[in-house]
């Protein structure tokens, strides 16, 4: 009966609500899609060349003046093939036997082929440059963006609108895999079309005007795909990043049984398909304008290109020009028109990498804006004294402060415990408390000095903070305990630290200790359990011996063994440093000297914990709480 029901339920349950409609929350100055004209295309494609050769010349200097050497040679040797083709006609076209005419021309035809060859030659050396180019140019544009987020203030990654320009800067970085290529192509082509176009001239000047019509329209069509696709790429921003997201959470081996056993798994098939899907509606939304461009800018080149055929044909009917001009005219127009096309169609995938090429630009100057800039003083350790001075930070966008008016000193030997309700400020303290925020108002000092004027890798130096959500590094043992501190040959620190927090053990059971790669997704890694990771996070924090120790839910996975071992550990070296422990479990703060309670933002108690226990305020709730079972 239950089981019927069940499934009944199931079978008559409404279909899951669509993802909820998010629209791009990126904030940029201008918008970039009402600059997107034909103008700006001819005008900005000069500068995005000159950027993209200056790129490419600070990557490989030798392969870009190879490419260089190699687009003049196109050039020549196409001049030279259409120059040697007009000779070879006079003979073909004249009189006598066709062998007689055959060995006429054959010596211009040798120029042609031997001019051919050189000019394949040469666009094959110019790919083998571009190779050369666009791996390394695309790791280093890649390398900016990631460090260029590492680096940022971290209040501004809490931005809204701070992930949508990144996603959308990363468009940047993979539209540098085609950069180079677009950029190469567009100039081997402007140079050929220029040869051709030089020979046509030469042949009959009146022939130039109507072929240039002839492209004209085709490269007003390729802006307007652009700016299109632009505007699609621009719409779908948001859903992308939020797609992106869910991908990875939703592949990701670590939250697989969570995924499987609470079966989500229909339900983010369904969510990554609707967003999906309107994505696609978006695209397929536009897909009419970008047919009636394409139609549209199709019949009027293909108008001119009638009359361009009409003004040859005409030309040579009516004798103005001989008929060995007119037949080198009709591979004179077909190179240039060839070589034009090619014009427009690299010149728009120039200028469309530009605009991709301008956001990350934008993303990554206004993260150089965005990089901590705090002042020249240098933090010296020891850490003797850390003071908050009636702090405030509140976080962007949200109405109320997190921490709201909260004083506090903190001595060398000390521990502080911080305790209080979810969403009280706590771990927002700890990050006032590093000074990876700065305070709204009020301010925190170390030994003195205002951390808003101290350069903050100095204090980092001297700070370990096991975050309640901390990273499990797919690197070895060790790396993931020294990570962060320089580089180590001599593992008995390391020991030590894995010591500290009990796990010699669980590394001695891996295949190769210090050696294992934490990773099981990849070939010869292997995984901890939870706990043990969290033991590992806490060895990290223990290895740099720092002037101050935060730890935030630092044994939440741990069995009571572990965490005795924790926090027997966290005394033992209490008296080098200031040590901040944030918890739940009440019974842990009896180790500290000092407790503060923590309710919307502010301290509402604080004491020892002999003294809260008996002071019948929300400590004391708290704590009768967690004991009454
Ligand atoms: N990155 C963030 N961006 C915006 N708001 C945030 C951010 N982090 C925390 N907050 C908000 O600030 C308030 C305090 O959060 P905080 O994480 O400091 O609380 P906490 O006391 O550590 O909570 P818990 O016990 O659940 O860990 C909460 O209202 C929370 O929603």
């Amino acid at each position: 009966m239950t089981s019927a029901a069940t499934h009944e339920h199931q079978s008559t349950a409404p279909p899951p609500p669509p993802p909820a409609e998010i629209t791009y929350s990126g904030q940029y100055s201008v918008n970039p899609l009402a600059e997107v004209s034909f103008r700006r295309m001819c005008a900005q494609i000069p500068a995005v060349l000159g950027r993209i050769a200056r790129l490419s010349w600070r990557t490989d200097r030798r392969a870009v003046q190879l490419l260089l050497g190699c687009q003049l040679l196109t050039g020549v040797s196409a001049a030279v093939v259409l120059a040697a083709t007009s000779r070879a006609m006079a003979p073909v076209l004249g009189d006598g036997t066709a062998g007689e005419r055959l060995r006429g021309a054959l010596p211009a035809l040798l120029v042609v082929a031997l001019a051919a060859a050189l000019g394949r030659a040469a666009g094959a050396v110019a790919t083998y440059a571009e190779r050369r180019i666009t791996p390394r140019l695309t790791t280093q544009t890649d390398s900016a963006l990631v460090e260029a987020v590492c680096r940022v203030e971290a209040s501004a990654c809490a931005e809204d609108g701070f992930s949508d320009r990144h996603e959308a800067a990363e468009m940047g970085v993979i539209r540098t895999h085609v950069m180079v290529t677009d950029a190469q192509r567009f100039l081997s082509a402007l140079i050929r079309m220029v040869t051709a176009g030089s020979v046509l001239s030469v042949l009959n000047p009146l022939m130039l005007p109507p072929l240039l019509l002839a492209v004209l329209p085709a490269g007003v069509g390729a802006v307007l795909t652009a700016r299109v696709d632009y505007e699609i790429h621009y719409a779908n921003i948001a859903d992308r990043n939020v797609r992106g997201m869910m991908r990875w959470w939703a592949t990701e081996s670590k939250y697989s049984d969570e995924v499987r056993a609470n079966s989500m798994t229909d339900y983010l098939i369904y969510w990554y398909r609707a967003l999906s899907d309107r994505c696609d509606r978006r695209s397929l939304a536009a897909a009419p304008r970008t047919l009636r461009i394409a139609l549209l800018s199709a019949l009027a080149g293909g108008v001119f290109l009638v009359a361009t055929w009409g003004a040859l044909a005409w030309l040579a009917v009516s004798g103005r020009i001989q008929l060995a001009v007119a037949a080198t005219a009709v591979i004179a127009v077909q190179t240039t028109l060839a070589a034009l096309s090619q014009v427009v169609v690299n010149g728009a995938a120039v200028f469309r990498t530009s605009l991709y090429l301008g956001d990350m630009q934008a993303f990554l100057d206004d993260a150089a804006a965005r990089a901590p800039k705090r002042g020249a003083l240098k933090h010296i350790a020891p850490t003797e004294e850390i003071r908050l001075e009636e702090v405030v930070y509140r976080y962007p966008g949200k109405d109320k402060p997190a921490v709201d008016g909260v004083s506090l000193a903190l001595r060398r030997g000390e521990i502080l415990a911080i305790v209080g309700a979810n969403g009280s400020g706590k771990s927002t303290l700890t990050r006032l408390l590093t000074g990876i925020y700065l305070p709204d108002k009020g301010k925190v000092t170390w030994n003195g000095a205002d951390l808003a004027e101290v350069d903050p890798a100095t204090v980092w130096a001297n700070t370990g903070l096991v975050p309640q959500i901390f990273a499990q590094w797919p690197l070895r043992v060790r790396e993931n305990v020294t990570l962060g501190q320089p580089r180590t040959h001599d593992d008995a620190p390391v020991w030590e630290a894995v010591d500290a927090v009990g796990l010699r053990e669980a590394v001695d059971d891996l295949p190769a200790g210090l050696d294992t790669l934490l990773a099981r997704d990849v070939f010869g890694g292997s995984e901890l359990s939870g706990g043990q990771w969290q033991r590992v996070a806490c060895s990290r924090a223990l290895y740099r011996r720092p002037g101050l120790l935060i730890l935030d839910e630092p044994t939440s996975q741990m069995d009571p063994r572990g965490e005795h071992q924790i926090f027997e550990q966290i005394k033992a070296i209490a008296a080098d440093r200031i040590t901040i422990v944030v918890t739940h479990r009440l019974e842990n703060t009896k180790i500290a000297d000092h407790i503060v309670v923590m309710e919307h933002g502010r301290i509402t108690e604080q004491g020892r914990y002999d003294d809260l226990v008996h002071a019948g305020g929300t400590f004391a709730e708290l704590l009768e709480l967690s004991q009454d079972r």
